[in-house]
């Protein structure tokens, strides 16, 4: 069985940068570089204050142990090829803007370049692995790419290792994955492959939380537990809009569905809607899959997931602006949380952004406060989100605080969209004092302590709860 020296992971984002930090730290004995077109994500990996291009809570302390050592950053992409026995391709996989299959289908130029890139550099024979969410059957494209631009001498093996960390806590996910999933082709050198890469995770994933299964398996085992995880949450959305209009409260429904051994606790928690890079991609990928398959029933099944999605983000906004007496034109609203959940900096399909752009089309002053998401990144979602008005316009109606307190001053409206803790321990009291009245508070993420704020004074709306100011 080949022992990995070397590994090259093409793509420094969210997954790659993570990951490839953890084989580095387990694996003090393999030389890990981590290579990215992009130079000022490279230099942010490499800077001198660990100053990191992505925010993940003790993702620094593993970057400050393991980089020179034996973790390597580089946008020389040819040298870490060359160099790698094994290649981890770990580029971003969107949904597709136009053509065929566009705004369902996954963009797939981003691996299609890197496998090429691979193709042409690689002297020595590779072990590819597919760490990309793909399609079903994306590695047989990976390897046709592959054999017709070989050079003599190298051949390769391709694997396909989805990736499930959630972020925010990708180093715990990391650190003590529920299971690592390898697919590989049932041949003698695909299962020689999986071994080698089975090896490096076996430095410190128990053996028997390591999976493996045939490459269409873990290529769809990946979009499936997404379709899956986002399923529950769409349910638990559907049924808090039957709670709000039945005075059924959705915390208490979800304890009392999750105490079933069947259905279990997680992932039952109501929210403003479902956001993140992942999700809406992956299972609009599915759907998109499905109807290639002819299989039109299946497809609008998943398709469901994505609708109520949309709906529940939907219904929230509205619910804010029936509550203010069925005009937010000219009134503050203060929004707490940008980023799609807490304890990251990440802004990709972000309930906030759905909910802000609404408010702002009611004319509604906002004012938003994140712990994390950096101006600009707000100032270009908000921009992406209306294309036809201009970004003078939106930073008229619209501004960024540096506070809780500050953006919820002389608002008439706070709402929370992300979870994060720092939320729970707001001064309530003093907030209450800065707003104009009736102050409302409309808490999309089960958060507050509605019953202490209504004896402050507030008004209250919580997802999932009927009418009961
Ligand atoms: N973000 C997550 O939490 C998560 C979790 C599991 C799986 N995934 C999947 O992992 C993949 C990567 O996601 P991400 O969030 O890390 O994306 P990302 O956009 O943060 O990072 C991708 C990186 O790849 C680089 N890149 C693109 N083409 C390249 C090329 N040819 N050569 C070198 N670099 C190149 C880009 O510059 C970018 O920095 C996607 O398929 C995604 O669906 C993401
Ligand atoms: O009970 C819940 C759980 C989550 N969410 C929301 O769902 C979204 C996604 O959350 P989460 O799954 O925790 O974060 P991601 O980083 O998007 O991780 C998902 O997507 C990744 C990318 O594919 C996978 O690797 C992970 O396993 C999968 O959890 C966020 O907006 C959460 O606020 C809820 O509304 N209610």
């Amino acid at each position: 069985m080949p022992r990995v020296k070397q590994i090259c992971c093409i793509g420094a984002g969210y997954v790659g940068g993570p990951t490839c930090a953890v084989i580095a730290l387990k694996c003090p004995h393999i030389r890990v570089t981590i290579v990215d077109l992009n130079q000022a994500r490279i230099d942010a990996w490499n800077s001198p204050d660990f100053n990191l291009p992505i925010y993940e809570p003790g993702l620094e302390d593993v970057v400050r142990q393991a980089r020179g050592r034996n973790l390597f950053f580089s946008t020389d992409v040819d040298k870490g090829i060359r160099d790698a026995d094994l290649i981890f391709v770990s580029v971003n996989t969107p949904t597709k803007k136009s053509g065929v299959g566009a705004g369902f289908a996954a963009d797939l130029n981003y691996v299609e370049l890197a496998t090429r890139r691979i193709a042409a550099t690689a002297t020595s024979s590779k072990i590819v692995v597919e760490k990309s969410t793909v399609p079903c059957r994306t590695a047989e494209s990976m390897r046709t790419i592959l054999d017709a631009n070989s050079k003599p001498n190298a051949r390769f093996d391709i694997l396909s290792n989805p990736e499930f960390l959630a972020e925010g806590t990708a180093i715990d996910d990391l650190f003590a994955p529920d299971r690592v999933l390898i697919g590989s082709l049932q041949t003698q050198e695909g299962k020689e492959a999986c071994a080698a890469l089975s090896e490096v995770y076996q430095n410190w994933v128990p053996k028997e939380r390591i999976l493996t299964v045939g490459l269409w398996s873990s290529e769809l085992s990946k979009l499936a537990a997404n379709a899956m995880l986002a399923q529950r949450i769409s349910s638990v959305n559907a049924l808090s809009a039957i709670c709000e209009a039945t005075g059924a409260n959705i915390a208490e429904v979800a304890h009392s569905i999750g105490q079933d051994s069947r259905i279990g606790p997680k992932f039952l928690r109501a929210s403003v809607g479902f956001g993140g890079s992942c999700f809406q991609k992956d299972i609009l990928n599915l759907v998109y899959l499905s109807e290639s398959l002819n299989l039109k029933e299946v497809a609008e099944y998943w398709k469901q997931v994505v609708t109520m999605n949309e709906y529940q983000k939907r219904r929230f906004s509205k619910r804010v602006v029936d509550t203010l007496f069925n005009t937010i034109t000219g009134k503050r609203i203060a929004v707490l949380g940008f980023a799609f959940k807490a304890d990251t900096g990440d802004t990709r399909e972000s309930a906030a952004i759905t909910l802000i752009r609404d408010f702002q089309q009611e004319r509604a002053l906002v004012n938003i406060y994140d712990p994390q998401v950096e101006s600009n990144q707000i100032w270009a979602d908000l921009n992406e989100a209306s294309p036809d008005v201009p970004l003078e316009t939106i930073q008229r109606q619209v501004s960024i605080c540096s506070s809780a307190l500050e953006a919820c001053k002389n608002a008439e409206a706070v709402v929370i969209a992300t979870e994060w803790a720092e939320f729970k321990t707001i001064d309530w009291q003093a907030v209450y004092a800065s707003m104009n009245k009736p102050a409302f508070v409309f808490d999309g993420r089960l958060l507050v302590d509605a019953d202490r704020l209504r004896s402050i004074g507030f008004k209250v709306t919580v997802i999932g709860r009927g009418e009961r100011l």
